[in-house]
């Protein structure tokens, strides 16, 4: 079964059309990214996961169950961009507080360690810096050992050395088998943190994939070469290629297939080719091409 299925899900804001027909199914144990620029839907689509929004049209199950009961049954745990601590509590009374609501939730010593709260147990909610908070907020989702784990843009406040010890943590935790959806619209952590990647785009999955395959999919490779004085005529419609770009006599040819570009290069035009590079797919220049307003 799926942990999620989102069928011909739309949601409109008055005018604004801020999912338009999105079908995504995620099989439980996966780790997927949603990724895409402000406003493409991303927290919209969370908040309609986890029943705090209604569909406009559409359907969406959650293991099967509607959104709202998935919840109800203590199937799923969210870190949401908002929710602030009860600041006269501690870190051990706030997750204590919290684990107490589910009914088979993660052994509270394990919730610490994971969350790397160890040390901060006896600190008070409002004496925290903006990355511990985080790492409460993150324990809490976690708490009720939630089948599927949401969360929207979950490493915002923190700064480098934060993020690494987060995506440890989330990793941990999906490693269990537990089924993890996180929005972001940092490229390198929907790489470096995901087994798939959903980009959206004004509310539309614009590709979805291993971050390699849309690396691939979208043109992400460079072939370049020094041009000098010689036309550049033509390079546009060599095999794979989708863009040209002409800077300081060098010639960039985004491609979909290094391979036959530089094949055709060679083989199909007259040029003196020199300094040919090949540069690896660059996710942010596919991210780029394939969320860029038409
Ligand atoms: N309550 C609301 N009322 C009206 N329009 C809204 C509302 N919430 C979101 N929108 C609009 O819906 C679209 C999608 O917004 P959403 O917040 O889902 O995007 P996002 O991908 O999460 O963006 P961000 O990365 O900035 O958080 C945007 O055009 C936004 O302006």
């Amino acid at each position: 079964m799926d942990a999620i299925s989102f069928s011909g899900v739309t949601r409109t804001y008055g005018d604004v059309l801020a999912v338009d027909g999105l079908d995504l199914d995620i099989p439980a144990g996966r780790t997927v990214a949603l990724l895409g620029p402000n406003g493409a839907g991303k927290s919209t689509t969370i908040n309609m996961l986890l029943g705090l929004l209604r569909p406009t049209s559409g359907e969406i199950k959650v293991f099967g169950d509607t959104p709202s009961r998935a919840v109800a049954r203590g199937r799923v745990g969210a870190m949401l961009q908002e929710g602030s601590l009860i600041p006269e509590l501690t870190v051990a009374e706030t997750v204590g507080f919290v684990r107490g609501l589910y009914p088979d939730p993660l052994p509270f010593d394990e919730i610490l360690r994971m969350a790397d709260l160890t040390d901060l147990a006896g600190r008070r909610a409002d004496r925290l810096s903006g990355g511990q908070t985080q790492r409460v907020r993150f324990a809490l989702a976690v708490a009720g050992a939630p089948r599927l784990l949401v969360l929207d843009e979950p490493t915002a406040a923190m700064d480098v050395e934060s993020r690494r010890a987060f995506w440890d943590s989330m990793r941990t935790y999906a490693a269990r088998g537990h089924t993890v959806l996180f929005a972001t619209h940092y490229l390198e952590e929907a790489d470096q943190n995901s087994d798939r990647v959903v980009v959206i785009a004004r509310g539309r999955v614009v590709a979805d994939g291993t971050a390699a395959e849309i690396k691939a999919g979208a043109g992400g490779q460079a072939v370049s070469f020094t041009l000098g004085a010689q036309p550049a005529a033509g390079l546009d419609a060599l095999p794979g290629v989708v863009a040209v770009e002409i800077a300081s006599g060098r010639a960039v040819l985004r491609t979909s297939d290094a391979d036959a570009t530089v094949d055709a290069l060679y083989r199909k035009t007259t040029l003196d080719v020199h300094g040919l590079r090949i540069d690896g797919a660059d996710l942010e220049d596919a991210f780029l091409a394939l969320t860029q307003e038409p």
